[in-house]
This record gives structure tokens, C-alpha cells and sequence, in this order.
């Protein structure tokens, strides 16, 4: 008897010349156990269930046993209460066997949720930090291809192998009271049984490991490829794109094969273990037995034995498992980027600005920000210029605050000089007062109108039709086949990215922030939109980061950002009067 052999999620090895996944650590899904404690009742009635199921197959091989060597034996059929009693049997097994697999995987489909759920939610807490570190088919991988592969430990192995110890232990109690001598021939065996998963645990840990690794190459690959189709295609890049994929395609092939043989040849060692101790039962149970009794043995050795080779299946198929769950265990564990404060303090009511002071920041190198200091009051637009990776994207991420500062403080401050410390802001209440819109900001599968209300889903009719029109957005609606009911596209790529560019900053301004920080993001417009848009900005501090010199120039103030600090701030007159940081910048963008 053999357990239920499911094929492994897809995974791929390791890239062309990577290194082999080093086996992951033990107890990486004993760690995810504690989700099964949501679900604490169905897992009982799953053990419950599988108890049942067991023992009545064991009761039921026994009595088929004893009833046809009784037969064999007296010549006699076997009485109606005999019978009564298998076909009883009969039926208690197979409504466990039913209960016990509904119960199970409606389990595991509920802990996979939970766990999809939580994947989700430590992606968000870490991001952009983690997003920054890993691809995103790679994270679309541990989010759904590793979850789902855990399927297999929660549907078939955590319930059974309880039962299967409790069933086990029961059966050689009856063993030693049938004949104490049988126990020499099941225990031995039983104990190997048991003993192989542990001695391959880590090989088979490894092999496991190999496969998610490559599973989560190839779906980064296959997500950037469907992403980049277009760049791809225009430069006739396309074949060699195909051919890689299907190289990583083969990899995993190969890795999953290397699974499968590695199972196939444990489950002819279990067998053969099995078979052993069968052999030796009857040769026990023939000097030792009477009549019926032989069979009967012989039976209840098999009951006994069977769930444990299971168990030993399952546990080898789940040391396969410890890769996946250690990639969904890092991302549900994965730290927040930017920790809640414990005792939030409120944002200054009335209009508002912003403070970076000393900020120094880095993502691992060397400082990108390196003692930066910037003030923009309440109502003032600044620009923040300054060469390609300066670090003025830094600085916006920093406001929206995906990351804390190394050093140094990043402050709302009220017009009477009030300031709290954005450490100290709850994450709502700095969502609602600071908005960021990037240059390419990404809208979503759906409505223009679910767009639009992406950050307020309350927000009236009225107040979108206002910023609509304030920022031209009405009239890309107008030139939709369904107006602000039409559907977008994946990633807004339905439209152009002038009007992405609108449609991101209505999005931002529907909210009414009180701090706006732009980020390159009217630069996909042409200088007439450039100039429409920045014309409806609301009155709020506002930081623009620009390379246009056009756009930097309505700005009252501009700031230099250069080795990690504002290197020079004025007017556009002050800053052009003289040659310094400010020129050099400008003489770059006409050189570029
Ligand atoms: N998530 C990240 N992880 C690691 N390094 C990063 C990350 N984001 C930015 N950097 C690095 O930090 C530096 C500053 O990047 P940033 O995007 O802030 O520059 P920028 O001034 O906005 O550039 P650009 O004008 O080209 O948009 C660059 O050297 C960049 O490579």
C-alpha cells in the first residue's frame, strides 16, 4: 500500500552556472505550523476523521482475514453477523475516507489562503525594500507556486500522521496480546520504515530546494518576458528569450525528475521493508498460531505497517516541501521596512510642509544621502534636481516612507512651526497627508473610475469630476468608448503615457493631499501638458523632481541635490546668475 505520489509544483534548477540550492533548514514548516491554529477544530475533526479511517481499514483487513481462513479452514460460510460486521466495516471506512478527505483539503484550502493572505501582507510591510532585493515573478512564485505547493503537507500529512501513530500504537498492543513474539518481526521494520525519511530528509530537502529555486527562476523569467514582450520583439531579442526559457524549462524538468526517481526508489525500499516483516510474520505467526488467527495476523501486521510507510512517504515527500516553506516562511516573516510607532502622534492640522535634516541613507553601499538637509514650507513648491542616481527618487521614498533614514529625521512641520517626525505618524494618517506619484505610476486592471478612486474609494462623483477636469483627464474619459466606466487595461496599457501621467496625478490630488512630492512624473507630457498640469497643482507644499527645465522653472525654489546633499538652493535667477551646481545640471540636460 502505497501513499498518493502528487507531482510536485513546477520549479526549475538553478540558472545555467548558479550554484545548487543549498538544502533548507529544518523546521521550516514546523514553523508554519501555527497557522493550522487558526483552524483548530478542523484539525481535529481531520485527525478524527483519519483515525476512524484507519483503524477501520486495519479492523477490516483482520476480520476479512480471520472470516476467509475460518471458511477455508471449516468449510463453512462465514455467519450473517460476520458479514454484518465486514460490510459495516466496508462502509465506516469508505464515509472516513470521504470525510477525511473533504475535511483535509478544505483544511489546506483554507490554510493556503491564510498563508496567500499573509505572503501579501509581508510583501506590502517590507516593500519597496524586499520588492527592491527580489524579481517579481520570483515573489509572484513564493505568493502562489510555493503556498500551493504546501497543499501536499497540510491536506495529507499533518492529521495522518498523527492518526497513523495512534493506529500504530494500538495495532502492536493487539499484536503483542495475539503472540508477544510477532512484535520482533513489525517493530524492526516499522522503525526502518520511519528511519529513511530522516537519513534522505536532507538529500531530499536539497532536491526540493533545487526545484522551487529553479521554479521561481523561471516564473521571474517568464513574468519579465511577458512584460518586456514589446522591447523584446524590437529588438529581434525574442528567439534567443524563447530558447533561454526553454532551457529553465528543461532544468526543471530535470529537477523534478530527480525528485520523482528519488521518491520511486524510496517507495520500492518501503515496499520491500514491508514485505520483510510480512514474511517474517507468517513465519512467526505459523509456529506460534492457530487456525484462523494466522491470517489474522498477518492482516493486522499489514494494517498496522501500511499507514506507517505512508507516513514515511509523506513525511520523505514534505522534507521536499522545506524549500517552499521556507520561502513563504521569510516573506509572511519578512520585516516591516518602516515599523507602525506604538504611541502615534497626529499630524499638525492646517496647511503643511515638510523637513529632511542630517538625512543620511544608503541600500547596503555606500551612502546615497549623505547629511541632506531640505526644507519646503507649507504652500511652496520646490524642484529637486541633481545628475541621474543622485539620489532624488531617495528622497521621495523616503517622504512617502517606504524606508527610515540611517540618520537624521524626515518632519512634517505646520505653518506655526509644529513638527512630528514621520516615525511617529500613523501609516493612515500619512497616507492621507503626503502623497507621492511617480513617473510611472501603474494603474490597474479596471475602470478609469476604480482608478481614479484607487487611494479614496469614497470619494463623490463630484469631487472626481472636479480634478478631472483640472487635470485633463476628462477628456481622455471623453475619447473612451464607456467614458470613466471603460476598462483600462492591465497596467493602464491602454493608454498613452501622457495620459498614465494624468490619470496618476488626479488619482494623488482626488485625496487632497497636504504635502505633494512628483516625481518625473509629468515628464512623458509635452511642455503645454507639462505646464496644464503643474498649473492645477492644489496649494500645498509641493516637492517636483525634474530634469525639464521648463518644469523646474516654475517651481519658487530650487534645490541641488549633489553627493548626497542639497549642494545649492535658490531662485532659477539666483541659481543661473552664477556658474556652480545648478549650470552644470542644466548644461547636462542640453548636452543629454
Ligand atoms: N531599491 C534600491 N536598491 C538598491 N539601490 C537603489 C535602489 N533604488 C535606488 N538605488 C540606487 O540609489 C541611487 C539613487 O537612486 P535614485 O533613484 O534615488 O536616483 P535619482 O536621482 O532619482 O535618479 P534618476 O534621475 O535617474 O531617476 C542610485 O545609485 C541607485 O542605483
Amino acid at each position: 500500500m502505497t501513499m498518493d505520489h502528487r507531482t510536485t509544483e513546477p520549479g526549475a534548477a538553478p540558472g545555467p552556472g548558479s550554484p545548487a540550492s543549498p538544502s533548507p533548514e529544518r523546521g521550516s514548516l514546523r514553523a508554519l505550523l501555527p497557522v493550522l491554529g487558526a483552524h483548530r477544530s478542523m484539525t481535529v475533526r481531520t485527525f478524527v476523521a483519519a483515525l476512524a479511517g484507519q483503524t477501520a481499514l486495519a479492523a477490516l483487513v483482520v476480520l476479512a482475514a480471520h472470516t476467509v481462513g475460518t471458511a477455508v479452514m471449516t468449510r463453512a460460510a462465514p455467519g450473517t453477523g460476520t458479514v454484518l460486521a465486514l460490510v459495516a466495516l466496508v462502509l465506516v471506512r469508505a464515509a472516513t475516507t470521504w470525510w477525511e478527505m473533504d475535511l483535509s483539503h478544505d483544511l489546506a484550502y483554507r490554510v493556503l489562503a491564510e498563508l496567500r493572505v499573509r505572503v501579501f501582507d509581508g510583501l506590502a510591510r517590507s516593500a519597496p525594500l524586499r520588492i527592491g532585493g527580489r524579481r517579481s515573478g520570483d515573489l509572484a512564485s513564493a505568493a502562489l507556486a510555493d503556498v500551493e505547493a504546501l497543499e501536499f503537507f497540510y491536506a495529507h500529512a499533518v492529521a495522518q500522521l498523527l492518526a497513523t501513530t495512534a493506529v500504530f500504537g494500538a495495532g502492536t498492543v493487539v499484536l503483542a496480546d495475539l503472540e508477544p513474539w510477532l512484535l520482533p518481526a513489525v517493530l524492526p521494520m516499522a522503525a526502518a520504515l520511519m528511519l529513511g525519511p530522516l537519513l534522505e530528509g536532507r538529500d531530499r530537502a536539497a532536491l526540493g530546494a533545487r526545484t522551487r529555486s529553479a521554479a521561481a527562476e523561471l516564473s521571474a523569467r517568464a513574468v519579465e518576458t511577458v512584460d518586456g514582450l514589446p522591447e523584446l520583439l524590437a529588438f529581434g531579442a525574442f528567439d534567443r528569450r524563447r530558447a533561454d526559457l526553454r532551457g529553465y524549462g528543461r532544468l526543471l524538468g530535470a529537477a523534478q525528475r530527480a525528485e520523482q526517481t528519488r521518491e520511486a526508489r524510496s517507495a520500492a525500499v518501503r515496499d520491500i521493508l514491508v514485505v520483510i516483516s510480512l514474511v517474517a510474520v507468517v513465519a512467526v505467526s505459523a509456529h506460534t498460531l492457530e487456525g484462523a488467527w494466522v491470517p489474522a495476523a498477518v492482516a493486522l501486521a499489514l494494517g498496522v505497517l501500511a499507514p506507517v510507510a505512508d507516513s514515511a512517504a509523506a513525511l520523505g515527500q514534505a522534507a521536499c516541501l522545506r524549500a517552499a516553506a521556507a520561502r513563504v516562511g521569510a516573506a509572511v516573516r519578512a520585516p516591516r521596512g518602516a515599523p507602525e510607532p506604538r504611541s502615534p502622534r497626529p499630524v499638525p492640522d492646517g496647511p503643511l510642509g515638510f523637513r529632511l535634516s542630517g538625512v543620511r541613507f544608503g541600500y547596503g553601499g555606500g551612502p546615497v544621502l549623505d547629511g541632506l538637509d531640505l526644507l519646503v514650507r507649507p504652500g511652496e513648491t520646490v524642484a529637486l534636481v541633481g545628475a541621474s542616481g543622485a539620489g532624488k527618487s531617495t528622497c521621495a521614498h523616503l517622504l512617502a516612507r517606504f524606508w527610515d533614514p540611517a540618520d537624521g529625521r524626515v518632519e512634517l512641520l505646520a505653518g506655526d512651526g509644529r513638527s512630528v517626525d514621520l516615525r511617529q505618524v500613523a501609516e493612515s494618517e500619512l497616507r492621507a497627508a503626503v502623497a507621492v506619484v511617480g513617473q510611472d505610476a501603474p494603474l490597474f486592471h479596471g475602470t478609469l473610475r476604480e482608478n481614479l478612486r484607487l487611494g479614496t474609494p469614497a470619494a463623490s462623483d463630484a469631487d472626481l469630476v472636479a480634478v478631472a477636469a483640472l487635470t485633463g483627464v476628462d477628456r481622455i474619459a471623453d475619447g473612451l468608448p464607456q467614458g470613466f466606466a471603460t476598462m483600462l487595461g492591465e497596467r493602464g496599457s491602454t493608454l498613452s503615457g501622457g495620459q498614465r501621467a494624468r490619470v496618476a496625478l488626479a488619482r494623488a490630488l482626488i485625496a487632497r493631499p497636504r504635502v505633494l512630492v512628483l516625481d518625473e512624473t509629468t515628464s512623458n507630457l509635452d511642455g503645454l501638458g507639462d505646464a496644464e498640469l503643474l498649473a492645477a497643482l492644489p496649494d500645498c507644499a509641493t516637492l517636483i523632481i525634474a530634469h525639464r527645465a521648463a518644469t523646474i522653472r516654475r517651481a519658487d525654489r530650487i534645490a541641488v541635490l549633489e553627493d548626497g546633499r542639497v549642494a545649492q538652493e535658490g531662485t532659477w535667477a539666483e541659481l543661473t546668475a552664477v556658474p556652480g551646481p545648478f549650470t552644470r545640471v542644466l548644461d547636462r540636460e542640453q548636452r543629454g
